[in-house]
């Protein structure tokens, strides 16, 4: 049938839209111009109509040179929503010489926008695999979350209502030779896929760094605190993953990816077709995200939330089916999930005076202190809780209350 193979990626040809006035943080565009093109080519547009969630736009450049503006409201979205765009382009390519390029090491937005765009292209290689095959790849009773998960093979509550995704997840430690790699379909053990999956590591890895730098510094921690717990070459539960949502029938649809908010630290996203929805804070009405082209999504999961006390914010999130006009699209999302290095136990960071004093609150309002965690069992519990037969009350994370955030 045509609907279940047209893709994302397939050659539809539709013309270009302008953003102008309608992201509703428009203060996140002063820097900008307001007729931007940021529609996906060859993609039906995401409905003009449709009201999205007011995500901050931030400069990857901005950051990168220490804009203070730009710092600050790269605080302000990790406090307050958790989510933020971040514009990858290079808005001046003809200034830069090749010593700056080699300076700037793997901190390069359109080099990461490069791989990305690569990937997508690999993901689509993956997933067209024989179903037979893509499930030797499933390595849930072996006690992994790294590898294939079938469609329907995750649930979306606690009744157990099953997914409408598959995933592949592929380790870090398996592409940069860290830990033992994985079995895998061939298409990910060419040589090429592997050099292209490092460098897309790399480079989501050295971004999840710059945010972390600033965070750590707007938290007045001792310098390098949060890098030292997110060493590229450390074990860790780092991943990158495919998310592949085929359309479903108008009269029968459901969550594809059920609510959650993230286990690690930064998440990276790269998004073409809408489906992604927030639950904004105090609101009880989930709002898309608008995918814009150039750009990457960047999320902060709970590890951050319990490192900071709750000053930094994790927020709700899932899939849906995308809004009219792309929801018969099979919709593919790749996703870089930084973590704790495995041995970091989920703990609050009160070298920092702000979260002694945030936890010196919770404690005088009877807050019990947080279960003591390290990194890798709490990705393992909740990550494999979500699977079908796993345990779903154990998979929740530090939005059962924003009161009580660890
Ligand atoms: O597909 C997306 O846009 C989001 C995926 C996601 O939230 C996740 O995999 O944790
Ligand atoms: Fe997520």
């Amino acid at each position: 049938m045509a609907q279940t193979t047209a893709t994302q990626l397939g050659p539809r040809a539709i013309a270009h839209v302008k953003v102008t006035d309608d992201l509703p943080d428009l203060s996140s565009l002063s820097n900008d111009a307001p007729q931007e093109d940021l529609a996906f080519p060859g993609l039906p547009p995401f409905p003009d109509d449709t009201s999205t969630a007011p995500l901050l736009r931030l400069n990857l450049q901005r950051l990168v040179s220490h804009d203070p503006a730009e710092e600050d409201r790269l605080w302000r979205a990790c406090c307050e929503l958790g989510f933020f765009y971040l514009d990858l382009r290079d808005r001046a390519p003809s200034k830069r010489d090749s010593l700056h390029d080699d300076r700037e090491g793997d901190l390069n937005g359109e080099a990461l926008l490069q791989d990305a765009e690569t990937l997508f292209h690999l993901g689509e290689k993956v997933f067209a695999l024989p179903a037979e095959e893509k499930q030797n790849y499933d390595f849930k009773d072996q006690g992994s979350y790294f590898g294939y998960k079938g469609l329907g093979a995750g649930v979306v509550d606690s009744k157990g209502t099953r997914d409408r995704n598959e995933f592949y997840n592929i380790s870090k430690d398996d592409i940069l030779g860290v830990g033992s790699a994985l079995p895998a379909p061939e298409v990910l053990q060419m040589q090429e896929s592997r050099a292209l999956l490092k460098s897309y590591m790399q480079r989501s890895h050295a971004v999840v760094s710059l945010v972390l730098g600033q965070l750590n510094e707007k938290l007045g921690l001792p310098t390098g605190t949060l890098q030292s717990l997110h060493r590229l070459r450390a074990e860790s539960g780092d991943q990158v993953r495919w998310v592949r949502s085929p359309p479903q029938p108008m009269d029968k649809r459901q969550m594809s990816l059920g609510e959650h908010t993230d286990f690690g630290s930064v998440t990276v996203l790269f998004n073409r077709l809408g489906g992604l929805q927030i639950l904004p804070p105090n609101s009880s009405d989930w709002v898309y995200v608008k995918p814009l082209k150039g750009h990457c999504v960047v999320n902060l999961g709970d590890a951050m939330v319990k490192f900071s006390a709750g000053i930094l914010r994790s927020n709700m999130h899932r899939v849906v089916s995308p809004p009219r006009g792309q929801d018969e699209l099979t919709r593919m999302s790749l996703v870089y999930f930084a973590r704790p290095e495995d041995e970091v136990i989920l703990k609050a960071l009160e070298e920092s005076s702000q979260v002694r004093e945030k936890r010196s609150q919770q404690r005088s309002q009877g807050q019990q202190d947080e279960e003591v965690i390290s990194a890798k069992d709490w990705i393992l519990r909740r990550a494999l809780g979500r699977r079908v037969g796993g345990d779903y009350a154990k998979s929740g994370g530090t939005e059962g209350g924003r009161t009580k955030q660890f």
